[in-house]
C-alpha cells in the first residue's frame, strides 16, 4: 500500500524526505549569491550582515548550521540592508524564496517533490516539541512545499522563486 504521509526532515525514513529536508548539503543561488544549504541560509540570516557567524552559517548545513543559529539573539532577520521582524510573514517569505530556489534549481529535486503527489507532507525532525522561537514552523514549511508541489504538478514552467 502507498504511504500517505511523508516526513520531510533529516529523520525521514523515505529518501525523498531526506533529500527535500532543509538540512541537506545542497547548494543553490539566491539573488546572485551561493549558499551551501537552506538550513545554513535560514540560520545565517539571523545574524547581521557584518557578523562573522553569518558567512559561516551560509557555508554550512545540517546540525553545524543549526547549532550556529542557536547563538543568534533571534530578534530579527537581516537581508539586503534591512532588518526584518523575527518570525514575521516577511521573514518566512525570505526563507520560502531560499527553499523554492534550491528545489527549482535541481531537476532531481523537482522530480522528487512531484513524485510525492497525493501524500501529506509533514515535518517531524524527532527532536521533541517545536521551539516557540523557531524561524520556520512546521506548518509554514509544509505549506511552502505543498504549494510548490502543486505548481510543479500543474505546469513546471509556472513555478518561480518569487510567487
Ligand atoms: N532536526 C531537524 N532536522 C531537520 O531535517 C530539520 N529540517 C530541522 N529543522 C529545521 O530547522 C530550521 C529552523 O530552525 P530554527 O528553529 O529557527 O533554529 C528549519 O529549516 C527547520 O526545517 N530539524
Amino acid at each position: 500500500m502507498t504511504q500517505k504521509i511523508l516526513n520531510i526532515s533529516s529523520a525521514s525514513s523515505d529518501w525523498r524526505g531526506l533529500a527535500l529536508s532543509n538540512f541537506v548539503l545542497s547548494p543553490f543561488v539566491l539573488d546572485g549569491a551561493l549558499y551551501a544549504s537552506v538550513e545554513g541560509f535560514t540560520q545565517g540570516i539571523k545574524f547581521a550582515e557584518n557578523d562573522i557567524n553569518r558567512r559561516a552559517a551560509f557555508e554550512s548545513s545540517g546540525w553545524p548550521a543549526k547549532y550556529l543559529g542557536e547563538t543568534a539573539d533571534r530578534s530579527g532577520a537581516y537581508w539586503q540592508g534591512h532588518r526584518i521582524p523575527y518570525g514575521s510573514d516577511e521573514h518566512h517569505r525570505l526563507i520560502e524564496r531560499a527553499i523554492r530556489a534550491r528545489i527549482l534549481q535541481s531537476e532531481g529535486l523537482r522530480a522528487a517533490l512531484k513524485s510525492t503527489a497525493g501524500m501529506t507532507l509533514i515535518h517531524e525532525p524527532g527532536t521533541g516539541a517545536e521551539s516557540p522561537t523557531t524561524s520556520l514552523p512546521a506548518t509554514v514549511f509544509c505549506r511552502i512545499l505543498t504549494q510548490l508541489r502543486s505548481e510543479l504538478l500543474d505546469d513546471v514552467s509556472s513555478a518561480m522563486i518569487d510567487r
